[in-house]
């Protein structure tokens, strides 16, 4: 058949994709690192890891580039052995000083950020490749099954390059669903699609995820993506685990200063602790946990409400922006080096130049040591 402009494909079957229950359920099993360490050369990229995926889960591995996400995910899938440590599935040990299982026999399902399509290969081809334990006439029948579960089972005689991304996302799921793994491991499944379609795609290939059943471990370096899609984050930085646990959890009682500054673009004014205190030219906030010394305070943007001046902390409008559903203002205030910045909703009109009041929610602020930084 003749393939429709893909753009115009993706337009018309966003955001709902395929039939229902024709995803194949997996038996989701239990992922462990224990300890694991890697290196390369010398250099070590995983420092003792230690992480338990439980039967079912979808847990996001957040972190900047570099930090060892992939690395993690590689050793896991059994594509690389760790230098030290193990990796166990539903407690048997699978990568380890008493056991190395090969990749293709630990039924754990593999999504890479390109695709990884074959390109001589039709779209059931490529969702057959890993099917290669079942007969042809099964093969085909649970090829069909999991293109039909994306929506693109009429396109199974198509070849990838006459598909558009969101398509070929869409067929490199339906091949790591199709063999029903236990566990499946995604490296940034969705960071090669276009804005306006990826919440969509996001949203479509979670619910697919949900009803496999299957254990999930998604590499990201977006904290958006991870709080909307994960049960839990886990979010690593050089090659260690800085915190774990429900986004809610890491985003208002982030571990550190690295953590906190991954959720939010802080305003960050120096300031000093003393008694459980902090004290900074914005005023003075609770810091029970913090040791006396030079200290970071760090105030949510949504966290600054806007006042008539002579009320409450003066300050001066630098500038703003309208950003659509929140306006961007940027406020002096004496004593603090760079303008603050205010996310506000329902803007009082302020001008550049205007003298105002700030208010700020003390639930809006958090308080590190200096050292932290
Ligand atoms: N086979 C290898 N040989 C040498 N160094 C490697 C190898 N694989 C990864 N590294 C290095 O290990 C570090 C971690 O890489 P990794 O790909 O795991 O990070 P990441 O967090 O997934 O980042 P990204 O999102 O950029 O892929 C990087 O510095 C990388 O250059």
């Amino acid at each position: 058949m003749t393939a429709k402009p893909a753009q115009a494909r993706d337009r018309f079957r966003l955001p709902r994709w395929g039939q229902r229950g024709t995803a194949g359920a997996s038996i989701p099993a239990q992922l462990s690192f224990e300890n694991i360490v890697q290196t390369y050369g010398g250099t070590t990229v995983l420092d003792g890891v230690s992480l338990t995926v439980e039967p079912g889960e979808l847990v996001c591995l957040l972190g900047h580039s570099g930090c060892g996400k992939t690395t993690l995910l590689r050793i896991a899938a059994g594509v690389e052995a760790p230098t030290s440590g193990r990796v166990l599935m539903d407690g048997l040990e699978v990568s380890g000083p008493r056991a190395f299982i090969e990749p293709e026999r630990r039924g754990i399902g593999l999504m890479f950020q390109d695709y990884a399509l074959f390109p001589h290969m039709t779209i059931l081809q490529n969702v057959m490749f890993g099917l290669r334990d079942l007969s042809a006439k099964e093969a085909d029948i649970a090829a069909r099954r999991a293109l039909s579960r994306v929506g693109l089972e009429h396109y199974a005689d198509e070849f990838p390059h006459t598909l558009s991304g969101g398509e070929q996302q869409r067929v490199a799921l339906a091949r790591s669903i199709a063999p029903r793994p236990g566990v499946l491991l995604m490296d940034e499944p969705f960071s090669n699609l276009d804005r306006r379609m990826r919440d969509a795609i996001r949203d479509e290939t979670v619910a697919i995820l949900r009803e496999t059943g299957a254990t999930t471990v998604v590499v990201t370096h977006d904290p958006e993506e991870a709080m909307r899609i994960a049960d839990r984050i886990v979010l690593m930085r050089s090659g260690v685990i800085i915190q774990q646990g429900l986004s809610e959890e890491i985003y208002h009682e982030p571990a550190n200063l690295f953590a906190a500054r991954f959720f939010c673009d802080f305003n960050e004014i120096r300031g000093e602790v003393r008694n459980g205190q902090a004290s900074c030219p914005v005023g003075i906030f609770p810091a029970p946990n913090v040791a006396d010394g030079p200290a970071v305070i760090c105030v949510r943007p949504q966290g600054l409400r806007l006042k008539p001046a002579g009320f409450c902390l003066p300050g001066r409008v630098v500038s703003r922006r309208f950003l659509g559903e929140v306006d961007l203002v940027y406020i002096d205030v004496e004593g603090v080096d760079r303008p603050l910045q205010a996310r506000v909703h329902d803007p009082v009109r302020v001008k550049e130049g205007q003298d105002i009041g700030i208010e700020i929610d003390p639930k809006d602020v958090l308080v590190f040591a200096a050292a932290d930084a």
